[in-house]
């Protein structure tokens, strides 16, 4: 053996980085829908407004609660002011802490395909618009906590989802590279931030989005974790970002 020949080169320590796999958290990994929908209108029934539906809930969520509280109040003809914002934000934060993890559940296959990609040597990570106040302790109250290399929210930056940068952070903190990470999703906000950060994603069909998922043009679809797979994974990566924005569907 040459002793004088490293065993290892720089560009072969970059192919040691693990795949990662992000994952957007409501609608995604959690059907949180019926505690979202329960928070909510527990806080604009505050102002006598009527609920709202899992219909409704479809156009209003994915930018976090502040904007959802927002886009209700206007679905209701009745726009906020900034400073009226933040007491009903309290409201709902109050709330939903109080009830969680509610009726909230994985969706089907997620913790085998979790155990699934672990086995063949994937990370996962978190990168969801919830509030990090909320997204920690749900995913730890519903055992996932643990598994993830890292939770980032829609306030841990001063950017979040479509933004690029909120992506491109989850993967830089859970030491993982652009290059070798895949964003799973369920919304525009997760396809378009994939996009933007040049990174390919995987939407779901089951989750909140109010346009079909396909519309989006994520790299490739699944319908159900069952088929979220290291080969699907490594599919993904070598078909890149496809995703075309602004969307004219
Ligand atoms: O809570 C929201 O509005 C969106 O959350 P998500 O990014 O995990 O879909
Ligand atoms: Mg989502």
């Amino acid at each position: 053996m040459d002793l004088a020949t490293p065993s290892f080169s720089a560009s072969e320590g970059l192919i040691l980085t693990a795949t990662l796999v992000v994952f957007d958290l409501d609608g995604t990994m959690i059907d949180t829908a019926p505690d979202l929908i329960e928070s909510l209108n527990h806080t604009i029934a505050a102002r006598d407004l009527e609920p709202v539906s899992f219909d409704d809930l479809t156009h209003l969520v994915g930018q976090g609660a502040r904007v959802m509280i927002r886009r209700a109040f206007d679905l209701r003809g009745y726009p906020l002011s900034d400073q009226e914002v933040d007491p009903l934000f309290d409201r709902f934060i109050d709330h939903y802490k109080a009830h969680m993890p509610g009726q909230s559940r994985p969706f089907a296959g997620l913790e085998a395909s979790l155990d699934r990609l672990e086995r063949d040597g994937c990370r996962v990570a978190v990168c969801t618009n919830k509030a990090e106040q909320l997204a920690v302790p749900l995913l730890r109250k519903l055992g996932l906590a643990d598994r993830m290399a890292v939770i980032t929210g829609g306030d841990t930056f001063a950017f979040r989802k479509p933004d690029g940068r909120h992506l491109l952070e989850t993967i830089r903190l859970a030491g993982g590279d652009p290059a070798k990470s895949i964003l799973v999703g369920d919304s525009v906000n997760d396809i378009q931030a994939a996009h933007n950060a040049s990174v390919a994603s995987l939407g779901v069909t089951f989750g909140y989005s109010d346009v079909p998922i396909a519309d989006l043009n994520p790299t490739r679809i699944i319908s159900h974790f069952d088929e979220l797979t290291v080969e699907l994974v490594q599919e993904t990566l070598a078909a890149g970002n496809r995703a075309k924005f602004p969307v004219t569907a």
